[in-house]
């Protein structure tokens, strides 16, 4: 087995010249990387590290608004785990465990009245504050931060799946049918308040592997919190890097490769005593793409009825919500 490494890696050369040398040893420490830990971070990347900043401002804001008004943020609508106001205990990651120690909000793409009532229990309507507590960010700034925040994460993804498609042996268009829209594509501010509880059960973000194909983390560059199993089950910190973006493969990657790229189990717990913001973007693509693993797809090309025995990315993706999604009488806040 190699070596569990989880490393850094300087993107800006494959990003200026792919097809260079030192583009190759950017996709070899990609490769490495998705196959031993299923982490890296990524610094060199374009996103302006003045958007991640006005992102946390408005995490912040938007997590310092008094309970009652987050409340009315809660989506009313269908749609794969909802848009909008996630409550403390709303979501329990690992069986056996107290509900996880962290709010959210999510925001997806804006989609269509049109792409909504096409699919309703998978696309969801974004939902907005009306007002926020800060002087520097308004709810119109908020929303064209965390929609512009969104759509660099979209661009930046798809680069990455095709420098993937480059290190794997089966063409450029294994993730054609995949990234094609509409697609499942969210961001989502969290905030794990300072934990005082010394109950092991209590996690800030029980054990649990993403749902999706890539995940890229953003972290407050201050609060750690971040650990990922290791290979001889021991876990691992994934210190803060200002700027820096984790990402991590998720379990369809896992499941398309076979396995040869790890779906790693990682968690939080927020022991830094101060608040703890974070920003996962999860990329989870087109509702409609069936998980076939890429060495079935080589060989049978996507007309053949085998297809139909693989499940789609709406039911995986269904599935994995309903096991982690708690019941309002479940979900205690502590
Ligand atoms: O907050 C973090 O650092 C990680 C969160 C996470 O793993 C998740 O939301 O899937
Ligand atoms: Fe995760």
């Amino acid at each position: 087995m190699s070596e569990f490494i989880i490393p850094t890696v300087d993107i800006g050369p494959y990003l200026q010249y792919p097809t260079s040398k030192e583009a190759e040893v950017v996709m070899g420490k990609i490769y490495q990387a998705c196959i031993t830990s299923g982490f890296f971070q990524l610094v060199g990347h374009p996103i302006p590290s003045s958007l991640q900043e006005k992102v946390f401002e408005g995490a912040q804001a938007l997590f310092a608004l008094p309970m009652h008004e987050k409340e009315t943020l809660v989506s009313k609508a269908g749609g794969l785990g909802n848009q909008g106001y996630e409550i403390i205990g709303a979501q329990a990651l690992q069986k056996n465990t107290l509900p996880d120690l962290k709010e959210g909000f999510f925001v997806g793409e804006e989609f269509t009245p049109s792409v909504i009532a096409s699919n309703p229990s998978i696309f969801a309507p974004n939902v907005w504050p009306t007002a926020l507590p800060s002087t520097s960010i308004t709810p119109a700034s908020f929303k064209s931060t965390m929609l512009e925040y969104q759509s660099r994460c979209v661009d930046l993804t798809k680069v990455l799946l095709s420098l993937l498609a480059r290190v794997l042996p089966y063409g450029p268009h294994i993730f054609e049918t995949f990234s094609a829209d509409p697609s499942l594509a969210v961001i989502r501010l969290l905030h794990y308040p300072p934990q005082d509880c010394t109950d092991p059960r209590q996690l800030g973000a029980g054990a649990h592997t993403d749902f999706g194909a890539l995940t890229l983390l953003l972290q407050d560059g201050e609060n750690a919190g971040l650990e990922v199993l290791d290979s001889d089950g021991e876990w691992q910190a994934v210190p803060p890097v200002k700027h820096a973006l984790v990402v991590n493969v998720g379990d369809m990657l896992h499941r398309w490769t076979n396995g040869r790229f790890k779906s790693s189990v990682h968690r939080v717990i927020n022991r830094s005593g101060r608040d703890r913001y974070s920003v996962p973007f999860f990329y989870d693509g087109n509702p409609d793409c069936r998980l076939v693993p890429f060495e079935v797809a080589a060989k049978t090309g996507d007309g053949n009825p085998l297809y139909q025995d693989y499940i789609t990315v709406a039911d995986h993706m269904k599935e994995r919500y309903a096991a982690t999604v708690l019941k309002k009488s479940e979900a205690t806040a502590s």
